[in-house]
């Protein structure tokens, strides 16, 4: 259990909310774990199906009733930089399989969007919603019953969320994700974000900024920024679904393929068929997920996990809140500066002593639940290690430094960079939503400004072109909810936003849609719920009407006699342009249904 009292309060509390669906949860995983193998009951017809591709050696093991099987949901494609490594990956973990004397094979591939080839286009109304498609098909995949354990290969945005979910879905069997690490250093973050002001203020042509954009995203790998991407490797190895000191090492190197065999391995070990049965839906519980939510914060990680993580805890049972994310974040101090948060990336900050450093700080002072279950054993501090190759090329593990590499860049217990974590809850006459404060500068976490109002991106980018954002003011940008158009990410307009802000005008956004985990310093209220096209108070607001934003009581309010507020009429808006085109046609039923965003934006909960 944690020292601090006010995590465990937290936790506490947690485990009372969830206790009846936890225990349903829990009564189901029971019942659907055996001592293996899951194949046994399948009928000689479909193991026949199940293994006809293997080798006669594999079928030799797969007929019989000692050998588990490994099974590898993939989310591989050439699209994201993240995902392109694991192109080679199935062939490394049969390999690893058959050095442990077991058996893998691919139960299934799941589709993965590049949220920064689809951001500010059409294809970003899918994004959330793959994310739930993305726990379908993994669901599809391990449906066959071929298997005893799974490795997940997944790295990006909704992909992890997805994954986590069918992860914990299938929580009678173990489940180990494989990152595939960030792409080296390309040129810095804040001087991409640079070049794009100089281009939207037209003073570059689209010559100099194509090649900006090049050199930051180069080759294979996550982009370096913090931002969903890598809160989901920091969340996968702080929850324990990682191997200790495997979430940033780069793609192609030696390292990287000793920990990927690494991890297959000791997927195999931890089957219900050894004396290590792991499963996912037992080791992930509420103290787990508290650990979660305090690595956001500690390094101002995605408000995308405000949506995603409150959508992986319910697939285990869980029910948390934003309420349980703010009060987290009031009791956790913010100790890593990477991009948007600082100038540093990723690759700086796991050198600096990375996930491991992070840890063992947190620990030093109760504030992460030491008392848990993960793919590598008991205990998170085990996972205060930073990985290695020894002689024979195996990994090895050695306790991080105790001194940060950069102590710009990865601080200590007893020096943090803000004394709470990076997000916020905000409450008020509009609805609730959340704030990253971590990456904005304390003089702007409270803005009050008339309303300039807007249904969609193009509108507030083409009012910029025209010179009409001028003078202080908060931008309503609505009907940008899960059920109006997909909850896109609303990150282009960070640009035109910066802009403003660094010419000294005093502005936000609020809106009911997301931004991306790498949008930062322009103070932002989003998942605004409920949303517009829920008849939410924010389809009230009017040109003009004064809002106050303020991060630091956690409020957002319009400014007028509560009376008059209320009795406006919610004005509904034509959304037919969102509803063909770019396969949006084909997500009609995910808009028909999707949850509130405090309940993850899911269609599945
Ligand atoms: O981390 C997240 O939440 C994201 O979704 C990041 C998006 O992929 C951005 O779109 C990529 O950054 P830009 O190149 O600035 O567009
Ligand atoms: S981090 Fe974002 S932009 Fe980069 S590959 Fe992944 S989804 Fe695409």
């Amino acid at each position: 259990m944690a020292a601090d009292k006010k995590i465990a309060a937290i936790t506490a509390r947690l485990v009372e909310r969830s206790k009846p669906s936890r225990e349903a949860y829990l009564g189901r995983v029971r019942e659907a774990a055996t001592k293996g193998p899951h194949r046994s009951v399948l009928s000689c017809g479909n193991l026949a199906h199940g293994f006809a591709v293997c080798s006669p050696s594999e079928k030799g093991m797969l007929a019989g009733d000692r050998v588990p099987n490994l099974g590898i949901i993939t989310a591989y494609n050439d699209m994201l930089s993240a995902h392109q490594p694991y192109e080679t990956y199935p062939a490394l973990i049969r390999e690893a399989a058959r050095e442990a004397g077991g058996v893998a094979q691919v139960a299934g591939g799941v589709p993965a969007m590049c949220d920064g080839v689809t951001q500010g286009q059409p294809g970003m109304e899918l994004s959330l919603f793959s994310r739930d498609l993305i726990a379908m098909a993994a669901g599809v995949g391990l449906s066959h019953n071929m298997f005893d354990s799974v490795v997940y290969l997944g790295v990006c945005d909704k992909i992890v969320p997805g994954l986590a979910i069918a992860a914990l879905t299938f929580g009678h069997l173990p489940a180990v994700f494989v990152p595939a690490g960030p792409m080296t250093s390309g040129l810095p973050n804040d001087e991409k974000a640079r070049v794009r002001q100089l281009f939207a203020e037209g003073k570059v042509g689209r010559d100099a900024l194509l090649e900006a954009e090049s050199k930051s995203y180069h080759g294979p790998g996550t982009c370096t920024f913090y931002g969903t991407a890598n809160s989901n490797q920091m969340l996968m190895e702080i929850m324990g679904f990682h191997m200790p000191g495997s979430s940033f090492i780069n793609p192609g190197t030696p390292l990287r393929d000793a920990l990927t065999k690494e991890a297959a391995k000791r997927a195999l070990a931890i089957t219900a068929m050894g004396n290590e049965f792991t499963p996912a839906g037992e080791m992930i519980d509420e103290r787990s997920v508290v650990n979660g939510v305090i690595g956001l914060h500690a390094t101002g990680g995605s408000t995308n996990h405000t949506l995603h993580l409150v959508a992986i805890a319910r697939a285990a049972g869980i029910h948390l809140t934003w309420q349980d994310i703010s009060d987290l974040s009031d009791a956790i101090p913010l100790l890593a500066r990477v991009y948007p948060n600082g100038l540093a990336d990723v690759n700086h900050f796991n050198a600096a002593g990375g996930i491991g450093f992070l840890i063992r700080e947190l620990l030093k002072q109760g504030l992460l639940h030491d008392d848990v279950r993960t793919v590598f054993g008991q205990g998170l501090s085990a996972y205060t290690v930073e990985a290695g190759l020894g002689e024979n090329g195996a990994v090895v593990r050695k306790p991080v430094p105790a001194q940060s590499g950069d102590a710009k860049v990865l601080s200590t217990i007893e020096a943090p960079f803000q004394a709470s974590g990076g997000l916020k809850m905000l409450k008020g006459n509009i609805g609730t939503g959340v704030i990253k404060i971590s990456a904005v500068k304390p003089e702007r976490h409270v803005i009050e400004a008339p309303a300039k109002v807007f249904h969609d991106q193009a509108g507030l980018n083409n009012a910029f072109k025209n010179g009409e954002l001028t003078g202080d003011f908060i931008a309503v940008v609505r009907f940008q909810g899960p059920k109006a158009n997909g909850m896109p990410e609303l990150h282009k307009l960070t640009t035109v936003l910066g802009i403003l802000q660094d010419r000294g005008q005093r502005v936000a956004l609020l809106t009911d849609g997301r931004m991306s985990g790498a949008s930062g310093k322009v103070p932002a209220a989003i998942h605004v719920t409920p949303e517009a096209k829920d008849g939410g108070a924010i389809a009230k607001i009017r040109d003009g009407d004064m809002i106050r934003l303020d991060a630091t009581k956690g409020t957002i309010d319009v400014l007028m006699d509560a009376d008059i507020f209320d009795a406006r009429i919610a004005i509904e808006a034509d959304l037919s342009d969102n509803e063909y085109g770019m396969g949006r046609e084909l997500f009609a039923i995910f808009r028909q249904n999707a949850g509130a965003a405090d309940q993850g934006g899911s269609v599945l909960f």
